[in-house]
């Protein structure tokens, strides 16, 4: 650890994600474990941060106060819940710090928040952390502008492990939004997010979502592009949840010295 390392926050830290991001910080370079915060009444508070994500003894407690851990924090990590990362991003904002959100499940409402939030904070939000997510992303945008609505449907697939709690996962709306882009059309409008019963023929132009849960599977997607005859599939396998904290700790080291704002991965990893 030196003097210039910046200190973060992991909030949810004994969450799947929070322990990911503590073994993270604590083998990355530039980086410090500042706090660690669960929701107040959990089993976890007082326990040391290392000891609960597996790298030994960290001396830093895990608290229940997020403002006492935000205080000389120079950024948050957050992946939590849609009402918990809206609380914390108020708090990141009057505390102007930077704000890693990569919490999924959020509301049109919520997004709103955090929009504002970002007027005083540096909030870096996706819905996948990783390179190769956000790299699928552009693929999946070249893909759709190339191969025609007329003939290639594009549907999305997605497993997940049997605790997640929200559907579609935020990565299948991310590689949504980046088919819509593509074809320049609005995904909110042109989305089949469920199909049950006569559903009747596929709707030309609209996007599918299905999505599949079970077992431990870290996140799974493919983006198909059926066309008469053939099919094109783009698709990104995550094996470990590393590959989402090393995303969000890159991304509170490039949003330390930036200006007040909301940003996506794709600012982070200049793919924007
Ligand atoms: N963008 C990305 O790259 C990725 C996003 N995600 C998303 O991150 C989120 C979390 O996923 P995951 O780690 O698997 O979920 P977990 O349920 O394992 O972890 C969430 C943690 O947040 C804690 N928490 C909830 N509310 C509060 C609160 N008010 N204050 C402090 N802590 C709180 C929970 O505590 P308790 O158990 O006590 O409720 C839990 O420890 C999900 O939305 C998921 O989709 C996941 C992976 C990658
Ligand atoms: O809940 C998860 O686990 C994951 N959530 C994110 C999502 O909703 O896409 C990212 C990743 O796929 C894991």
């Amino acid at each position: 650890m030196t003097a210039n390392d910046m200190k973060l926050v992991v909030v949810g830290a004994a969450g799947r994600m929070g322990q990911a991001l503590i073994r993270v910080i604590h083998e990355t370079d530039g980086v410090t474990l500042h706090a660690a915060v669960q929701r107040e009444g959990s089993p976890f508070i007082g326990k040391d941060a290392g000891e609960l994500a597996g790298v030994g003894t960290l001396g830093v407690p895990v608290t229940a106060d997020p403002l006492q851990a935000f205080l000389d924090a120079e950024g948050v990590l957050d992946f939590t819940t849609p009402a918990t990362s809206v609380a914390f991003s108020i708090l990141a904002a009057q505390a102007r710090i930077v704000h890693v959100i990569g919490t999924t499940g959020c509301s049109i409402e919520d997004e709103e928040k955090f929009k504002a939030a970002g007027r005083h904070a540096r909030l870096v939000k996706s819905g996948n952390m990783s390179l190769g997510v956000n790299l699928l992303g552009v693929l999946v945008a070249q893909a759709a502008k190339a191969l025609p609505a007329a003939g290639w449907d594009i549907e999305i697939l997605e497993m997940h492990h049997k605790h997640k709690v929200d559907a579609p996962s935020g990565t299948a709306l991310l590689l949504g939004e980046a088919a819509a882009r593509g074809r320049g059309i609005d995904l909110a409008s042109q989305s089949v997010r469920v199909r049950d019963g006569h559903t009747g023929a596929r709707p030309t132009g609209t996007i599918g979502f299905a999505t599949l849960r079970g077992g431990s599977v870290v996140g799974d997607h493919s983006v198909v592009l059926a066309g008469e005859g053939e099919l094109v599939t783009l698709s990104h396998s995550a094996r470990d949840r590393s590959i989402f904290a090393r995303g969000a700790v890159a991304a509170a080291l490039w949003a330390r010295d930036k200006k007040p704002g909301h940003y996506s991965m794709l600012d982070v990893l200049g793919l924007s």
